[in-house]
């Protein structure tokens, strides 16, 4: 689904062309995660011309399967300024392949530096036009306002760190807030009611347009999170796969919010090689339909 126009000269926001895609495609998000040393086994250079071909592999095989590619900026940045064209040819080749593409940036910083940080990813007519990107929001959720703000504007999507999949975020995630108005919840609980109540302004829409990041390691209850006060956001879900969790645990980790997850894997796409992606690409959507009950 291409940009097009939601209301009167607005463009379709970025939570309705999401709920579009899953529901044609699958809640599949193909991680694009291209790690040295992967490229060195698949004889590519570390170069434009070995993360481009890269990027081709893994964009045609979530073609038509995934509703979501999520390039991870961090390995293309590794190549500096060539890393950088790999990126923009590997956005290019999704978006015209009806792919969502969410940018792995991991941005967040102060309001005003915020602002800029969202328009580089997410101007529709910007260096990247990525449809989403990943902020933190350990500035202060507020710092994310101009963020959620330009996204908007645009149609685009922003996914907040909230319990994230690596073990060592649990102690800073599960601390309690000791003032503000939510005083006595865990940070990472605090941060969902904030994306739950930014989502409200679009009460219409099955899906918001502010997503939370929710390891599919953890177990969100540890955190203080319940499903109900995920509201309407999209869930993008990192740890299928490599980092342990299983895509036929999809209901007993999100429960009622299960049909809002993006099921993130990227090196476990990646084992049998290039020739081999398609096919786990194909079996992660078959796995995510039988968990949910949907498989034809
Ligand atoms: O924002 C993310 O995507 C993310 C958040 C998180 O909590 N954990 C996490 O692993 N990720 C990213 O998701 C991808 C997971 O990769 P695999 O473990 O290889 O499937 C990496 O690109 C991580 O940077």
């Amino acid at each position: 689904m291409t940009w097009g126009h939601g209301g009167p000269g607005g463009p379709t926001p970025f939570g309705v062309r999401l709920a579009a895609a899953v529901g044609s495609r699958s809640a599949l998000c193909v991680g694009i995660d291209p790690h040295a040393a992967t490229l060195a086994a698949w004889g590519l250079g570390r170069d434009e011309a070995g993360l481009t071909a890269f990027g081709a592999t893994l964009v045609d095989a979530a073609a038509g399967r995934a509703a979501v590619v999520k390039p991870q900026i961090a390995f293309f940045e590794a190549a500096g300024v060539p890393g950088y064209r790999a990126l923009d040819a590997t956005i290019r080749r999704a978006r015209d392949a009806g792919l969502l593409v969410v940018a792995d940036v991991k941005r967040g910083d102060i309001g005003s530096t915020g602002d800029d940080y969202a328009l580089a990813w997410l101007d529709r007519d910007g260096p990247f036009a990525a449809d989403a990107m990943t902020v933190s929001p350990y500035l202060g959720y507020g710092s994310l306002a101009g963020t959620v703000a330009v996204a908007r504007e645009h149609g685009a999507g922003v996914f907040v760190l909230a319990a994230t999949s690596n073990p060592e975020a649990r102690v800073l995630q599960t601390a309690v807030l000791a003032e503000g108005p939510r005083a006595g919840r865990t940070v990472a609980a605090g941060i969902v009611v904030d994306v739950a109540d930014d989502n409200r302004t679009t009460a219409d829409q099955a899906l918001g347009d502010i997503g939370l990041v929710l390891g599919a390691t953890l177990d969100l209850g540890d955190f203080g999170i319940t499903a109900d006060e995920i509201g309407s956001a999209p869930v993008l879900a990192p740890g299928f796969g490599a980092q342990g969790a299983r895509i036929e645990d999809l209901r007993p980790l999100y429960g009622s919010r299960a049909e809002q997850v993006l099921v993130n894997e990227s090196r476990g796409l990646l084992v049998d090689g290039p020739d081999g992606v398609t096919a786990l690409v194909a079996d992660r959507a078959d796995r995510i339909a039988a968990a949910l009950g949907t498989a034809a």
